[in-house]
């Protein structure tokens, strides 16, 4: 694909997402809350950017590396799995480093573990040596098995990587965990991790020399922006003004606490942007400690 015969010139960004799979929806949503829209058709590869000139290309997971590389496109969202594999691989051919990780997104979070028969008393890697462990990850499980010292075969294998030693192409294996149900339903069990991973925006391992670095700026201010808001409640409640002190440091992760004066009462109204999980444990803390009525807001913009 030519870098001229989608899209335009560049000063377009273009974005690739995976087309279906895991990935595909929650990378849409992210986008779209911060505030692309497109004119598209959902079973075409391209989607024109209406609200700013940063379009969409929907492509398989795998060759999300690769366009970035080649400059078809500017960024893209993968997982870190498929990002940091191919980075190992590419390192290892002695090109240097031709993508990057710009953010993590919060979604799509899984491991990439070793796991053996449930059957197996686990006692660490050595217990890898001389077997043969297969994998989607060759390049991940490599490295890893190089920094352990370790010398063990690498069976690849492009998916279904739980049969595998049932099938007696190995002993172990090395594939992603989420829930843990595919390992089980397996009989194998988790036994270490080799790499947490979650969809990442992945971009050029250098900045843009043209237009397209103040769009990619813009997107990065917005993704932040919506990447907080996600993690972020507003938590109101009120509270006899002796409370108080003990109340705020149960409020670590909140900015600077609104105290307002109740009217015709001697308590105090509170209200914190907390970008910490607010848990029950947490409610139930705060209440222990004085805090009434207390409410917890989902928070949907803000505009420092
Ligand atoms: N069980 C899981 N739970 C959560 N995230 C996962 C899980 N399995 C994979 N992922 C993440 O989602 C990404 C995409 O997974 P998916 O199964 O859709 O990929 P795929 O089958 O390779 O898709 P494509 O057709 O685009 O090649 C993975 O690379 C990984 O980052
Ligand atoms: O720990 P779990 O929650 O069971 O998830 C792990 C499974 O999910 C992924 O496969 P997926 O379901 O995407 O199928 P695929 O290998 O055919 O892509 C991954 O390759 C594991 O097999
Ligand atoms: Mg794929």
């Amino acid at each position: 694909m030519s870098k001229q015969n989608i899209g335009g010139g560049r000063d377009r960004l273009r974005i690739a997402i995976q087309k279906s799979g895991r990935l595909a929806e929650p990378a849409r949503a992210l986008l779209t809350a911060c505030g692309l829209s497109w004119r598209e058709s959902r079973d075409r590869l391209f989607c024109y950017g209406e609200s700013l000139p940063i379009d969409l290309l929907l492509v398989r997971d795998d060759d999300i590396p690769g366009l970035i590389r080649d400059g078809v496109c500017d960024l893209g969202v993968v997982g870190r799995n498929v990002l940091v594999e191919q980075d190992i691989a590419l390192t290892r051919t002695g090109a240097g480093p031709a993508f990057a990780e710009l953010r993590a997104l919060g979604f799509g979070a899984c491991r990439l573990d070793i796991a053996v028969p449930d059957t197996w008393d686990w006692q660490g890697p050595p217990q890898l040596a001389g077997l043969r462990i297969a994998t989607s990850y060759p390049a991940i499980l490599q490295r890893w098995l190089d920094d352990q010292g370790i010398e063990a075969g690498v069976v690849e294998l492009s998916g279904s990587v739980e049969i595998a030693p049932k099938l007696g192409q190995a002993e172990v294996i090395c594939d992603l965990v989420s829930s843990g149900a595919t390992l089980a339903a397996n009989q194998l069990r988790p036994a270490t991790t080799l790499l947490q991973s979650e969809a990442v925006l992945a971009g050029p391992a250098h900045a843009f020399d043209d237009a397209r670095g103040a769009l990619a700026e813009l997107l990065l201010r917005r993704l932040d922006g919506v990447l907080r808001m996600r993690n972020s409640k507003l938590l109101m409640f009120q509270a006899a003004r002796d409370d108080v002190p003990a109340l705020l440091p149960l409020l670590p992760d909140a900015e600077s606490p609104t105290v307002m004066r109740l009217d015709g009462d001697d308590g105090l109204a509170l209200q914190a942007l907390c970008h910490g999980a607010v848990t029950w444990q947490r409610l139930e803390e705060l209440k222990r400690a004085g805090a009434r009525g207390l409410m917890v807001v989902p928070v949907e913009g803000m505009l420092a």
